[in-house]
């Protein structure tokens, strides 16, 4: 469970991304995160990652109140999240397998439980045929499903994907958006920020809008509800 109680982040210069936010995201939710240029998205996301800590207020993930954890224990947080980025964000000098392989190498997991894992997940998303290319030699629909892979190879509670869809065509943002539910519906969480009105309208999930650094819809089958 994600939890945020009286958020409020500041930036340094004064501008204030987030204000006074409380919101809980069950285990299990698809949540997609929507709302202006602007409006906080980025920076809800970079709370829950901990890669920018609120000003006031505090944010517990999966138990763990993160505003109270040290730096050192930030690699432990970061294990139940699997992140999800617009440009993919592969390591070109990689293949396939290896990119997802070095997820698991990171949190230094047996080698044998890596030969068994990669695998599984690149077959889960479709890519077992593709193991040894290099990120290069992909489609963007197909760098994107390695991305999942390496985001979901250590069993993250949570899947964040900040603009998934943002780089691919209408028909590979939807493969993605299978994807995605069927991680979602194995009990993942998912977070999605996003301007892809199409898709949030037709999944019928639950949407959180950013107006202003300030909740102003919170639906539990909602829709886009702007004209981009
Ligand atoms: N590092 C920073 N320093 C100062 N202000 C920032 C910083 N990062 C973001 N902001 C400001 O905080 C506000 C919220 O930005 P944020 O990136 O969270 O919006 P967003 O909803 O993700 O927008 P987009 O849809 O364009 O990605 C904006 O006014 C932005 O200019």
């Amino acid at each position: 469970m994600i939890e945020l109680v009286n958020v409020t982040k500041q930036y340094l210069n004064g501008m204030t991304a987030l204000s006074n936010i409380n919101i809980k995201i069950d285990k299990g939710d698809f949540v997609f995160l929507v709302g202006p240029s602007g409006a906080g998205k980025s920076t809800f996301i970079k709370l829950l990652l901990k890669e920018v800590d609120p000003t006031e207020g505090k944010i517990i993930i999966e138990g763990i109140d993160t505003t109270k954890l040290s730096r050192r224990k930030v690699p432990q947080l970061r294990r139940k999240m699997g992140v999800v980025f617009q440009d993919f964000r592969l390591l070109p000098n990689k293949t396939v397998y290896e990119n997802v392989a070095f997820a698991m190498e990171i949190i230094e997991a047996h080698p044998k439980e890596i030969r068994r894992q990669v695998p599984m997940i690149l077959s889960m998303v479709g890519l077992s045929d593709k193991s040894k290319m290099y990120p290069d030699q992909l489609s963007g629909g197909e760098q994107q499903r390695v991305s999942i892979a390496r985001a979901i190879v250590n069993n993250p509670a949570v899947l964040i994907a900040d603009e998934p869809t943002g780089n691919l065509d209408p028909d590979t943002a939807w493969e993605i958006m299978k994807l995605l539910k069927q991680i979602n519906r194995r009990g993942t969480t998912v977070v999605m920020a996003t301007h892809a009105k199409e898709i949030v309208d037709v999944m019928q999930q639950r949407v959180i809008a950013l107006e202003n650094g300030r909740i102003v819809r919170d639906d539990r089958k909602g829709v886009y509800g702007y004209e981009d």
